[in-house]
């Protein structure tokens, strides 16, 4: 049965957050052109440990060393397909968690059905925007292209059910995050209506929940985690900047520089 969501103590999001910067995983990243050094960037400001390792072989080899996995089919094509393939059987066979990030799901058959295979194969968390995750569970959806038409309070009927048929945790995230195994909930709150307007804050999110599921301890509230994570950098960094131009190096400042102080929301501009 499901219970109505609660909101992560920030204790919690503490507690995860110093177990990723003492053991720093090493998160292989299978993801799109567009945001590769973004999403690089924000693991290391973090403590985590980005690889990019993208030809199938080496992704096979790779994907069993790496503390965990992420799978972005942003600009999917069939070499990365190939790869991606290679890689989470791989990562499944050496019992490493994996997680999908659905960009742009629903609109295009072919991306479409490759993640409902994706699906099948065990991931630990799924992360996607409100469009996404109702497209994913086969309801309709208004996203456009990678852009969602959602709202995430909305998709999480459809994000528990997800949870329940593939056994993963699912982040839908929007003005509030929502976070399910099927059963229980998390909401996460903060961010800024400004990290939809620049690239890839949804994709690194995503990375973020793979060094996050890569820890000790209790999967929902460490994918939880990685969301308030995300949304407090980017709440803190949104108060000060102008514009998008100069969101990303107040983020990857903030990303650095949290403290529990931020998490347990004292000092809060
Ligand atoms: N309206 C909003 N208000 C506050 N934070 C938001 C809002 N929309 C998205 N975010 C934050 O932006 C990040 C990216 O989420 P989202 O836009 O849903 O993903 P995507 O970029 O994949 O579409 C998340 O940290 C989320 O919490
Ligand atoms: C613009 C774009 N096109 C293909 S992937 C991509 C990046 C999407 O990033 P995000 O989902 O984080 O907004
Ligand atoms: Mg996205």
């Amino acid at each position: 049965m499901n219970t109505r969501p609660t909101f992560l103590p920030g204790s919690l999001a503490v507690t995860s957050l110093q177990q990723l910067r003492l053991s720093a995983p090493l998160v292989h990243c299978l993801t799109n052109d567009v945001v590769q050094s973004f999403t690089a960037n924000v693991l290391l400001a973090l403590g985590a440990s980005p690889a990019m390792v993208v030809d199938s072989g080496e992704a096979a080899q790779f994907s069993a060393i790496a503390d965990a996995l992420l799978i972005n089919v942003g600009t999917l094509t069939r070499p990365h397909a190939d790869a991606m393939l290679a890689a989470v059987h791989a990562a499944n066979q050496a019992g490493k968690p994996w997680v999908l990030d659905p960009v742009a799901v629903g609109g295009l058959s072919w991306r479409t059905e490759f993640c409902l295979k994706l699906i099948t194969l065990k991931p630990a968390a799924i992360r996607g925007n409100a469009s996404e995750i109702l497209a994913l569970s086969g309801l309709s959806a208004s996203g456009r292209g990678v852009d969602s038409g959602d709202d995430s309070l909305a998709a999480l009927p459809a994000a528990q059910q997800l949870a329940r048929q593939t056994g993963a945790v699912v982040a839908v995230t929007g003005e509030t995050d929502y976070v399910t195994d099927g059963e229980r909930s998390r909401a996460v709150a903060g961010g800024h209506p400004m990290m939809t307007r620049v690239v890839g804050t949804g994709c690194a999110l995503s990375a973020v929940v793979a060094a996050f599921v890569a820890l000790p301890g209790g999967r929902l509230d460490n994918v939880a985690a990685a969301c308030r994570v995300m949304s407090c950098a980017g709440e803190r960094a949104c108060a000060v900047v102008k514009g998008p131009g100069s969101f990303t190096p107040e983020f990857l400042d903030n990303l650095y520089l949290i403290s529990e102080e931020w998490l347990n929301g004292e000092g809060m501009l």
